[in-house]
């Protein structure tokens, strides 16, 4: 059976964020994750977290400055000493929250720019050391380019390539179903051949990222194609509810 966490980015945004935590727990669910805790000291999460008896699944490490456009660091030759403080910045809050993996963006940036290529390959290595070193994974993430345009990392194919190549053993895919679903299709065979890699799970439904099974895939039957993969890390719910969070979660007491 899937180990859902709530997007606590996405859901329960009709409360406060660290008020997310509590309902979240309320809704059922035993994990959370989203995308950036930044603005709330570690301990305060921490507290949180042990609060409710909640185990955080993954977030992401700072992005640079989201609001002029930065979509994360690691892809991005001039940004090399920013990406390495907030490597620092993310593994503190790891460290406060019990986390098991955190997840790396690349950046706005062409994969035909060779200095783009060499320096991501260069913040993985060092991200992965780190991140090792305190027994974590990392996790990196294709992203469709209709959400994003102009990400780094917008291929699953190039993604697994990369992880072979770099032969990092804490470095896994972040395989979110609905980017699979809007960059290329055929999401059971990307399942198939790349569950050996998938550190992470994130399903919504396609093409509204509202709740599963509202949208053009069979969400139930990705779900039970996890299971028998031998998929037992986290499924996190990172979808917008078409409504109130808490009224649009039958869909995940079929899976109870
Ligand atoms: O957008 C997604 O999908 C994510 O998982 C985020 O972490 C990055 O925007
Ligand atoms: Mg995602």
């Amino acid at each position: 059976m899937p180990r859902f966490a709530a997007n606590l980015t996405m859901m329960f945004t009709e409360h406060e964020f660290l008020d997310r935590f509590a309902a979240a727990k309320k809704a059922g669910f035993d994990a959370v994750e989203y995308l950036f805790p930044y603005d709330q000291p570690p301990e305060a999460i921490a507290e949180r977290l042990r609060a409710q008896g909640l185990t955080q699944a993954l977030f992401n490490l700072p992005p640079g400055n989201w609001e002029a456009g930065d979509r994360g660091l690691a892809a991005l030759p001039d940004r090399a000493e920013e990406f390495r403080a907030s490597i620092d910045t993310a593994l503190r809050y790891a460290e406060a929250t019990g986390v098991g993996r955190v997840h790396v963006m690349s950046g706005l940036a062409s994969r035909q720019d060779v200095t783009a290529l060499t320096a991501y390959r260069d913040s993985l290595r060092r991200v992965c050391d780190a991140a090792g070193a305190q027994g974590l994974d990392v996790v990196i993430e294709p992203i469709n380019t209709r959400d994003m345009p102009g990400y780094f990392l917008d291929d699953f194919s190039f993604a697994a390539d990369l992880i072979a190549e770099l032969g990092l053993p804490n470095l896994k895919l972040q395989f979110d179903i609905y980017h699979r679903q809007i960059l290329h299709g055929d999401v059971l065979m990307g399942l198939r051949e790349m569950a050996p890699i998938i550190g992470h799970v994130q399903i919504a439904a396609v093409p509204d990222r509202h709740e599963p099974g509202t949208g053009e895939l069979d969400d139930a039957r990705i779900l039970r194609e996890l299971d028998a993969l031998g998929y037992e890390g986290f499924v996190g719910c990172e979808y917008r509810p078409a409504g109130r969070t808490e009224d649009g979660l039958d869909w995940m007491r079929a899976f109870a």
